[in-house]
C-alpha cells in the first residue's frame, strides 16, 4: 500500500509502479464508461488508417491520370479519396465527443472515490500534515484528468503507431535506408521527451508548496473572513507582495523547464528536418533517373511527412501519458492511503453509557517532535455528572475533549467508554452518542435550516425539531424573521439557484447569533450520552449568557457533560471541576472544595470576582504580565 506520508519525488517511480498506475487508471476509465472506451478504440484505429489511405489513393489518382488506367477507375479512386477526406474531418470530432463524455464520467467516479477516501480518515492528523495536503491538492486535479488523459494519450500512441506502421511499410517499398533513418530518429526523440516529462513532474512537485501558498495569499486578499483585518491593518499590499513572490518562484521553475524544453525541441526539430530533407533530395533524383513515378514521389513525400507526424504524436502522447502517470500517483496515494487511526477489524458496538468515561494515564502530543500537551492525565467522568474543565490558555482542555471524540489516539495510556478502550469501538457509533459545540464551531455558508439540521441529518427536513432546537437556543424568532425564513442563506458569498431573481436575500449573522445557531445544532441531537461544550457562550451578551447557562445547567443535570469555560461563574454548579495546568490535572473537586484549597482555581476565581467588584484590583494583569 502506498504511504502518503512518504514524500517521494514522482519523477522517480519504478517501472513496476508505473505499470501498476497505468493499470489502475485503465480500470478507472473502463469502470467509468466502457462504451466510450470501446468507441474511442474503434475511432482511433480508423483515424490512424486514414492518412495512409489518403496517400495511397492520391498516388493511384496521379498515376491513373498520367498512365493508362481507365477513367472509371480514376473516378472511383477520386471518390474514395473524397470519402476519406470526409472521414478525416468527422472522425476527430466524434473522437473528441467520446473523450469529453468519458472525461465527465471519470471525473464523477474519481471524485467519488477520492472524497470517499477522505471521509475514511476518521481522525484529524492527515488534515494537519502539510505534505499530505500537498498530495491532496494534486490528487484533486490528477484524479479528474489523469485517467481520461491516459486513455486519450494511450490511444493517441496506438493511432500514431498504426499510421507509422502503414507509412513505414510504404517507405520500405521505396527505400529501406529511408525507412531505417526515419525509425532511428525516433529513439533519441522518445528518450528526450520522457526526460522532459519527468523533469516537469518533478518541478510541479517541488513548487507545490509555493503554489498552495500563492493560492492561500490570493484567497486572503478576497476572503470575506479576512477582509476586515486586511483593511484595518493595511495588509493588502503586503499580502499581494507575498503572493507575487510565491508566484515568481513558481514561474521561475516553469521558465527553467520551458527553456529546457525549447532547447531540446529545437534540436529534435533539426534532426527531423535533416532526415526529411535528405529523403526529398533522394526521391527527386530517383524520379529524374526514372526509378520512381510521379505518384511514387507523392506517396514517398507523404510517407516521410506522415511518419514524422505520427512519430511526433507517439512521442508527444507518450510524454503526456508519462506525466499523467506521475501525477496519477498522487491520486492513488490518497485513495489507497492507510487509515489515519488504527481501526479494529470488527469494531465493537457502542452501548449507552452506564458507568462513565475514564482517561487512564493519558499522554498526548500533536507530533513526535512537539512538546507533550497532556501528561499522564487520569480522570473519570461519571455517567450523569456535569464536569467542568478549567485552566489557562494552552493548558490542554480542548485537546482532552478531542481525545474523547477520538479525533486522535493517546500516545500512551487509554480512554475508556465504560471500561472499553475507544480504540476497539466503532468510531461512527461513538460519535453518534456525542453532542458537541466546539470552540471553533463551523459557520456553514448554507441556509439557516441546514446550519441547524447538520446536527442530526435525519432531522434536516423535520421543521418542528429544527425550530425546537432553535427555540432552545433562543434564535428561532431571529431566523424565522429572515427574508426567506429558515431557507435564508447565512452568507453573502453565494446565492441560491432559486434565488437568481433576487440574489440579495442572503444575510450575515452576528458572532453571538452564530453561537446560538451552533448551540441549536448541538441540541438537535436527541439526548446524547455525552455532551461537550467548549466555550459555548463566549460570544453571547451578558443576558443571553446568563439565560443560556441557566438552561444548560438544567439540561446538564443528570446528563453526562463536559463544559470548558474561562468564565468561572458558569462552572461553579458543576459536580466536578477539574483544573488543568501544563497538560496535568492539578486540582479537582467541587467549587467550595476548590475555593477552600486556595490553589489555582481559587486564585483565578478571585481574579475574576475582583474584576467585577467596584474597586479595581491592586495589580493589573495585562497580556504581558499574564505570560
Ligand atoms: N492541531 C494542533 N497541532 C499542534 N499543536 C496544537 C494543535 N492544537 C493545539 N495545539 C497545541 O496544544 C496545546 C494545548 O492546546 P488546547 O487547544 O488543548 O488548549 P486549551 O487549554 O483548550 O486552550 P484555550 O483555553 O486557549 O482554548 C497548545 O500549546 C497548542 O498550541
Amino acid at each position: 500500500m502506498i504511504d502518503p506520508s512518504t514524500v517521494r519525488s514522482p519523477g522517480r517511480l519504478g517501472l513496476r509502479t508505473v505499470a501498476g498506475l497505468l493499470w489502475r487508471a485503465g480500470v478507472l476509465a473502463w469502470r467509468a464508461q466502457p462504451g466510450s472506451v470501446l468507441a474511442q478504440g474503434a475511432l482511433t484505429i480508423l483515424q490512424g488508417l486514414l492518412p495512409v489511405a489518403a496517400a495511397w489513393l492520391t498516388k493511384l489518382v496521379i498515376d491513373g491520370l498520367s498512365g493508362d488506367a481507365g477513367s472509371g477507375a480514376v473516378v472511383t479512386f477520386a471518390l474514395s479519396l473524397a470519402a476519406v477526406g470526409v472521414l478525416a474531418v468527422v472522425v476527430p470530432h466524434a473522437l473528441r465527443y467520446a473523450q469529453n463524455e468519458l472525461g465527465r464520467s471519470v471525473t464523477r467516479l474519481a471524485n467519488r472515490q477520492l472524497y470517499d477516501a477522505v471521509n475514511r480518515f476518521v481522525g484529524l492528523r492527515r488534515f494537519e500534515d502539510p505534505a499530505f495536503r500537498g498530495r491532496l491538492q494534486l490528487a484533486e486535479t490528477a484524479g479528474r484528468q489523469a485517467p481520461g488523459q491516459l486513455l486519450r494519450t494511450g490511444l493517441g500512441v496506438a493511432q500514431g503507431a498504426i499510421t507509422m506502421a502503414g507509412f513505414l511499410g510504404t517507405l520500405l517499398a521505396t527505400s529501406h535506408w529511408m525507412a531505417l533513418a526515419v525509425a532511428a530518429a525516433a529513439l533519441p526523440t522518445l528518450r528526450a521527451e520522457l526526460a522532459l516529462s519527468r523533469g516537469r513532474a518533478d518541478m510541479l512537485w517541488q513548487v507545490n508548496h509555493s503554489t498552495r501558498r500563492e493560492f492561500f495569499y490570493a484567497q486572503l486578499l478576497t476572503s470575506i473572513q479576512a477582509v476586515k483585518e486586511v483593511r484595518l491593518f493595511g495588509l493588502g499590499g503586503f499580502l499581494r507582495g507575498r503572493m507575487l513572490r510565491e508566484l515568481a518562484t513558481v514561474h521561475a521553475a516553469n521558465r527553467r523547464m520551458d527553456r529546457r524544453e525549447l532547447g531540446t525541441q529545437g534540436l529534435l526539430g533539426l534532426l527531423g528536418a535533416l532526415v526529411a530533407g535528405t529523403g526529398l533530395v533522394w526521391a527527386i533524383s530517383a524520379a529524374r533517373g526514372g526509378a520512381l513515378t510521379v505518384g511514387d514521389v507523392s506517396v514517398f513525400v507523404a510517407a516521410v511527412a506522415g511518419t514524422q507526424a505520427a512519430l511526433g504524436t507517439i512521442v508527444g502522447d507518450t510524454a503526456d501519458a508519462h506525466h499523467s502517470v506521475l501525477t496519477f500517483d498522487h491520486y492513488q496515494a490518497v485513495v489507497r492511503a492507510a487509515p489515519d487511526l488504527p481501526l479494529a477489524a470488527v469494531p465493537a458496538p457502542v452501548a449507552p453509557l452506564q458507568r462513565g468515561i475514564e482517561l487512564r494515564d493519558v499522554w498526548f502530543r500533536y507530533d513526535d517532535g512537539h512538546p507533550w500537551v497532556l501528561r499522564g492525565v487520569n480522570l473519570t467522568i461519571p455517567r450523569g455528572a456535569a464536569v467542568a474543565l478549567v485552566g489557562l490558555n494552552g493548558a490542554g482542555k480542548s485537546t482532552l475533549v478531542k481525545l474523547l471524540c477520538r479525533f486522535y489516539d493517546p500516545a500512551r495510556g487509554s480512554v475508556h467508554w465504560d471500561d472499553t478502550d475507544l480504540r476497539v469501538l466503532s468510531v461512527e457509533e461513538l460519535r453518534r452518542r456525542i453532542g458537541a459545540v466546539f470552540q471553533d464551531f463551523m459557520t456553514y455558508e448554507l441556509s439557516a435550516r441546514e446550519n441547524i439540521g447538520f446536527g442530526d441529518l435525519a432531522s434536516l427536513g423535520d421543521e418542528a425539531r429544527v425550530r425546537g432546537a432553535a427555540r432552545w437556543a433562543r434564535i428561532d424568532d431571529g431566523l424565522a424573521s429572515l427574508p426567506k425564513g429558515y431557507d435564508t442563506l447565512l452568507t453573502r458569498t453565494f446565492f441560491d439557484e432559486d434565488d437568481r431573481a433576487d440574489p440579495d436575500t442572503g444575510v450575515f449573522l452576528s458572532g453571538g447569533q452564530w453561537q446560538r445557531v451552533a448551540l441549536a445544532r448541538a441540541f438537535l441531537r436527541d439526548d446524547p450520552d455525552l455532551l461537550i461544550l467548549d466555550e459555548p457562550s463566549s460570544g453571547l451578551d451578558a443576558e443571553a449568557e446568563y439565560d443560556i447557562h441557566e438552561r444548560l445547567r438544567r439540561y446538564r443535570a443528570g446528563r453526562t457533560s463536559v463544559l470548558i469555560s474561562h468564565r468561572l461563574s458558569t462552572v461553579r454548579d458543576a459536580d466536578l471541576i477539574v483544573v488543568l495546568s501544563g497538560g496535568e490535572v492539578v486540582e479537582r473537586g467541587t467549587h467550595p472544595e476548590l475555593l477552600a484549597l486556595r490553589g489555582h482555581y481559587a486564585r483565578l476565581f478571585d481574579l475574576q470576582a475582583r474584576g467585577y467588584a467596584a474597586q479595581p484590583p491592586a495589580t493589573v494583569v495585562g497580556p504581558r504580565s499574564a505570560g
